[in-house]
Order: C-alpha cells, then structure tokens, then sequence
C-alpha cells in the first residue's frame, strides 16, 4: 500500500482564529492562556482533518504562534542579547524577535524597547520568514521542547505524527550574523548545533516518534561547495546516530540536481522532492535513492490552488513504483500547504464553474489520499470521474478561453514593446514641456488610508450608501490631497488612491479574466495574511480603470498629477497564477491590458504615468541560468509593452521596493524615471550601482513603515551622501513606497521637511 503525506498545513485557522487571538493577545484584551487555548484547539482540529481524511503521514511542529524559522532559533537559543536582557516569557520573547517590542514601564515591570530581527521573503514565496541572528555569544542548548510537547499532543488525541523541522543546514544558511559578530560565519556553527539536533531527536524518540520530516529546501539554490559538503556532514552524522527517529530529508520548491552529489549514500530513511516545479528531476533523483531509502513524491501543488490531475499525477508516481517498488514510494503535497488557503468550502460567493476547477488545503488532502489510493490499486474509480470530467471541462472553459486575447499575444512585436525614442531625446521634450525644477520632488502614490476611507468603502461594498455617494467621498478625499501636496508644495502630484483596497486586487477585480476568493487567506508574516487573486483565464481589460481618479485629480490643480497603475509582473507574482499557460504568456496579458490602461490616461491628458513593479525581484527564479535570464527578458517585455505606446513627452515612471535590486535588471524596463526604496539599505556600494544607471532615479529618503519623521537636517545629509556618487541631474527626491499605512500628522511633517532640503539643494546648485 502506498502512502500519502502532507508537509505541513496552514496554521491560521479556517476564519483566522490565529490572527484575532495573537493581535487581541497584542492588544491585552485576552490572556496568554487563551492564546495558547485557541493554538491548542487549532492544531487538534488539523490533525482530525487529515486524519479523517485518511492521510497516512501527518505533520506535527508545523504549527507556530509567529513563524516556524523562529520557533527553531527559540528552541535552539539563538536569541540575541538584546531580547533575554527583559527577562520576557518564551513567547513574549518570541513575539519580541518577530515584530519588536515597545512597552512603558509599569508598576510591576521595566520598559521594553527592542526591534524586531530582520525578516526575509521565504524562497519565491510571499511567505516571510524571520532570519536567525547569530553571534559569537549564543549558547546553543534546547529552550523547551515544542516539537515534543506537540507530538505528544497528537499522541494524546490518537493521532501518530511526523514532527517537522528545518534541517540544520538550512537553518544555519538561512540565518546571518548579528550586527556585533559580522565576521561570523554561521555555517561554521554547524558542529555545535548538530548535538542540539541529535538532543531534540532523542527526545522525540522517547516520546515515541518514529519518524521525523527535516526540511533543506536550500538545497534548490546555488550552493558554494562548503555547504554541499555541510549537508553530507550534517546527514552522514545524523543519520549514524542510534536510537532516533527515521530522518526523511525534503526539499521543494526546484530541482536539487546541481546539488545532488550532497545526497548520496546519506545513511537517512528517505528524500522528499518537489515534482510540481521540477519534474524534470526524476530520472536524476531517484538514481541515488539507496536500496532501503523511500522516496517522497510532491506531486499535489503546496504552491497553488489548481485541482489535480488525478491521471496525470497517478502515471508519474507509477514511475517512481516501478523503479522502486510500492512499499518505497509516497505520494505527498509538493512542499508544505502553508501557502494555500484554508478550505474552499468556505466559499460562498465563488462561481459554482470555477469552484470545481479548484482545491485549498482542506481539498488537496484528499488528493494526495486518493491518488496514493489510486496507485496501490484500490477502487477510487469515482474520484477519478469525477476529475477526469472537471479537468476536461477546464480545457474547453469558455472562463479560461478568449481568442481575442490570445491572438493579441501573438501579434505583439518589437515596436510595440519599444519607445518611439530612446531617452535622451524624450527627456528633452519631456524637460521642455514641463520645466521641472532641480532635484524635483514627488511620492509614490497613496497617502494615508484613514478609518473614515475604509468606513466608506465597506458601506459602498455591502450596498449601504450608493455608487454617486461614494464617488463624491473618493472625490472629496483626492481634493484634500491635491491641496494638501500644494500647500507643501511638491511638484509632482499623485491623487493618493484613496479608491484601492488593494493595489493588486483593484485592478484584478476589474479586469476580466481573475477571480476572488471571500476567505482564501494565505499567511505572509506574522498575523499578517493574504487573500491573492486568481487568474482563471485570459485576461483582458473591459474598460478604463484608473482614468477616472486622475483625470479629477488634474483638473483640480496646475501642477502635474502622475496616473498610478500596477504593472504586470506585481499582478502576476501576487496573484495565484494559471498552470496551464506559462508565466511569460500571462504577463504579457497583463501588459496589453495595462497598454490600453496607459494611453487611455494619457488621451485623458494625464502627462506623467507610473507603474509599479515592486514584485519584479521576487519572480527571479531561484537559480542562474537560462530560466533566469528568460525571465528577465520577458519581465522587462512585459514592462515595456504596457508602458510603449505613449509619445516621447509622455513620461514613465516605475517604482521598487522589498527588494535587493539589481540596476541592470531594471535597465531593461527603459522607463524615464524610477523610484527604489533605500532607507533601510542606506550604504555607499549600493549607491555605487546605481552610478551608471543612464535614466533618473529616486533613491526613497524615508522609512514609510515607521512614524518617525526625518529632519530637514536628516535629509540633506542622506542626498549629500548619495550626491558624491549620483548626478543632481539625474535625482529625484521621494519617500521609499506609499504613504498608505502612515498617519496624516507624520506625513505632512516628513514631506514637508523633504520638500525642504530639496529646496536647500536647488539654491545650492543654482546657476
Ligand atoms: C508596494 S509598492 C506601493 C506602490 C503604490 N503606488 C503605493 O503608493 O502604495
Ligand atoms: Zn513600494
């Protein structure tokens, strides 16, 4: 018999328990016992699901009040000096690492106030991950023992789990050194946190654990030799340990083959690899599996909510059984389904076609059960019908299908994704139209989204006040922004986008060709969570989307008012995207919808036009190579077609940010002005890349996630810094991203002094 196993399930709860109990637990409306009441009830209530779903392999430690990396640097005591000095309970410290922590003193306790480590995006997901912080100080020894006390927890409710951690290398690779031990290499820790994984083995062990799921996806990177070799170390010593758990090592989201001489003749139970984004790996991987190893085959998504197909995924896992045997082969999910949402049985609102073309978590636990059933030769014959018939049904969608669009794809050639002229001589029309000042001064799009904005547009959204209401809200609220960017006297105008909910979400909702979920949550950090789009078939756009808002915005005012849209690739990266079509095709789409958005707003007389891109780094695949480079070429396409069709005084902006990015990869995008966050990176080599960048650029002055305001005095000492190395020519002045999670007091006094220092520069640099 074939077994089925699942990596790990979505820990928010299906109507996010998780969130409401860790923010009210924030907020000291509940206490810590009910906080750990409701991660007790929700880990309990996922082990019944894949239980009663008939999942024979079931994950426990998956489960984490903030996120799984920290749990293991708590665990392992990798916890900076700077959080055990207030003597904070393992989960206030633990919250602490996470998000900061800033608390008056109080009668009974002392003041707190630290900041949180660094967090990072996991792999190419939109999950984040706090990083481990290591010093020459830390004491690695065992904190507690939650992988254990939640074993025994399932044990406890009749249910045999396989605990899951990520593996020593990964963590350690992962993780980086702490600011007072920057010559620290922390792959060199290896052999002190190797006897801490043996401990916590042990002891699972004793507790009664049989086998454990150790998760190395850094083995789907590029790895420098010395850490394929800590990965041999690491499993030839574990695996030579008497007495603990059967190790299965996984990795997901790429082919480990680069890496594959790491995993040879480890002394370990088995592998686990991810065949949804690399099934082109089989043949490789599975010849060094070892006479006695298993092999895991991920082959229902972890990354997507796409249905299975139940034929296609059952021939491969015949593959694996033919070269190994039944009782060697598991069918699994692809990585964990964190990154799913919780249940599309909570769906009410989803077209009833559609629905059945899709599966969340809850669904995907039947899957790998029925094709784990289907390949050991029980009868799950209407199972297969059933899906045979929906993936047929799929193929000939009238939802997935539009000729017109796809014929429009295929017609795009070089003109259309070139600008008329290249862009020295746009910018001279465009500095002759507009007779910018020095060192001219814009943001980046929205400004504060108040309570009263949010008020309104649910009141619009469940039909309480009326489409001509709330158009005159969203009116009075652009006007108050105009004036208010006058009285300050920018000089590029935004309208503050006070109609987006979201700025993804916004334009999906009106383009044909995406659907939405009412409760299709995705955690990204923390109790922050995701509802991401779907793109169900060819896109497309019906009618203008964003014209309306900026052309009321320019008619209110003299100055240039800058339209605002999301390019392609953001829309594509935080969407879930369509399998049966590549990524390339579906940008492109997105483009052509976007081309029509921007010369509509420039018909409309809106002179200045952004579009953001702050994804475009997290789409570059994992790897170098050809995958990479393609993307790369068709990312920028996808830019350049949306943004070509407008005249060369029409000027293009673009904007970036959450990420570490590289100038020649935007060079390509050819758009006249951009705007990078920078306020956090703040470093001379950084600028330096930036050196030969031949358009303009902003390099954002100020932190917009924090309320801290910059001084005048702050700002020109950040531009002098980033003058030594870049042109005043070239410089625009701009916030690092929108102003949307500030509050109006900060933000008037940030950009007021911001407006400031450019003002002191354009007096030093005059004539
Ligand atoms: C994450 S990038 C955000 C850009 C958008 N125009 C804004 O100002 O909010
Ligand atoms: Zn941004």
């Amino acid at each position: 018999m074939v077994k089925s196993a699942v990596l790990g399930f979505p820990r928010i709860g299906p109507n996010r328990e998780l969130k409401k109990v860790t923010e009210s637990y924030w907020n000291g409306k509940v206490t810590v016992d009910d906080l750990f009441k409701v991660g007790k009830e929700l880990r309990a209530q996922n082990w019944k699901l894949q239980k009663d779903a008939g999942v024979d392999i079931i994950p426990s430690n998956d489960f984490s009040y903030y996120d799984h990396v920290l749990d293991l640097s708590l665990l392992f005591n990798v916890i900076p000096d700077r959080y055990t000095k207030y003597q904070l309970s393992p989960i206030d410290t633990l919250f602490a690492m996470g998000r900061g922590l800033q608390r008056k003193a109080t009668e009974t306790e002392k003041a707190v106030d630290v900041t949180a480590l660094e967090m990072v995006k996991w792999f190419d997901s939109n999950y984040h991950y706090v990083r481990p912080t290591f010093s020459h100080s830390t004491q690695f020894k065992l904190n507690g023992q939650k992988p254990v006390d939640e074993f025994l927890e399932a044990k406890e409710l009749g249910i045999q789990t396989r605990p899951v951690l990520v593996g020593p290398v990964s963590f350690l690779y992962l993780g980086k050194a702490d600011k007072d031990s920057l010559d620290l290499e922390p792959l060199s820790l290896l052999e002190k946190l190797l006897p801490l994984y043996v401990e916590i083995l042990q002891k699972l062990a004793a507790a009664g654990a049989t086998e454990v799921q150790l998760d190395e996806p850094t083995l789907v990177l590029d790895l420098p030799k010395e850490v394929q070799a800590a990965v041999k170390t690491a499993y030839t010593f574990l695996g030579n340990q008497a007495g603990l758990p059967k190790i299965t090592l996984a990795t997901y989201f790429g082919t480990v083959v680069p890496n594959l001489d790491a995993l040879k003749e480890l002394p370990i139970a088995g592998f686990h690899f991810d065949f949804i984004r690399a099934a082109e790996q089989f043949d490789d991987v599975a010849s060094i599996i070892g006479a006695n190893q298993t092999l895991s085959v991920g082959i229902v998504d972890g990354r997507n909510i796409w249905k299975n197909d139940f034929a296609k995924s059952s021939e491969f896992v015949q593959k694996a059984i033919s070269k190994l045997g039944a009782e060697r082969v598991i069918v699994a999910t692809s990585s964990s389904l964190l990154h799913t949402p919780v249940d599309l049985n909570n769906e009410n609102k989803l077209n009833a076609e559609l629905k059945n073309y899709f599966s969340f978590a809850t669904q995907k636990l039947e899957e790998v059960v029925v094709i784990a059933k289907n390949v050991s030769g029980q009868d799950v014959s209407a199972a297969l019908e059933a899906n045979a018939k929906s993936v047929a049904a799929k193929a000939s969608s009238t939802f997935i299908n539009d000729p017109a669009v796809q014929q429009r794809v295929a017609s795009i050639d070089k003109k259309m994704s070139t600008r008329a002229a290249p862009f020295g001589e746009r910018l001279a029309e465009q500095e002759k139209a507009f007779n910018l000042p020095l060192f001219p001064t814009t943001t980046i799009g929205s400004f504060p989204q108040t309570k009263d904005i949010r008020i309104n547009r649910n009141k619009f959204t469940k039909g309480t006040i009326s489409a001509e209401e709330y158009e005159q809200f969203i009116n009075s609220e652009i006007e108050k922004v105009i004036r208010f960017q006058e009285e300050i006297d920018l000089d590029v105008l935004v309208h503050g986008e006070p109609e987006r909910n979201d700025m993804v979400q916004y334009f999906g909702e009106q383009l044909k060709g995406y659907a939405f979920t009412t409760n299709g949550w995705v955690q990204s950090y923390g109790s922050r969570y995701v509802r991401p789009p779907i793109i169900v078939g060819d896109l497309s756009r019906p009618k203008a989307m964003s014209v309306k808002e900026s052309v009321y915005a320019q008619s209110l005012t003299k100055k240039l008012v800058k339209g605002m849209l999301t390019g392609p690739i953001t829309c594509l990266r935080w969407s879930f995207p369509r399998v049966d079509v590549d990524q390339k095709t579906q940008a492109l789409q997105l483009a052509l919808a976007l081309r029509d958005e921007v010369n509509d707003l420039e018909a409309a007389g809106i002179r200045v036009i952004q579009v953001d891109e702050p994804a475009i780094r997290e789409g570059l695949p994992l790897r170098a190579g050809a995958e990479r480079s393609d993307y790369q070429q068709w990312a920028a396409e996808a830019f350049r077609v949306a943004t070509s069709g407008v005249a060369n005084k029409t000027q293009i902006h673009s904007h970036f940010c959450y990420s570490d990015l590289d100038p020649n990869h935007i060079k390509a995008l050819d758009a006249d002005v951009v705007s990078i966050e920078f306020s956090k990176k703040d470093d001379a080599n950084y600028i330096a890349e930036f050196k030969d960048y031949p358009n303009h650029i902003g390099l954002g002055l100020f932190d917009i996630h924090s309320p801290r305001v910059p001084s005048k005095e702050e700002f020109i000492t950040k531009i002098e810094t980033i003058l030594k190395t870049y042109p005043a020519e070239k410089f625009w002045v701009n916030p690092d991203c929108g102003l949307k999670t500030r509050g109006w007091e900060e933000t008037r006094l940030s950009l007021t002094n911001m407006v400031n220092a450019a003002k002191y520069f354009r007096e030093q640099y005059k004539k």
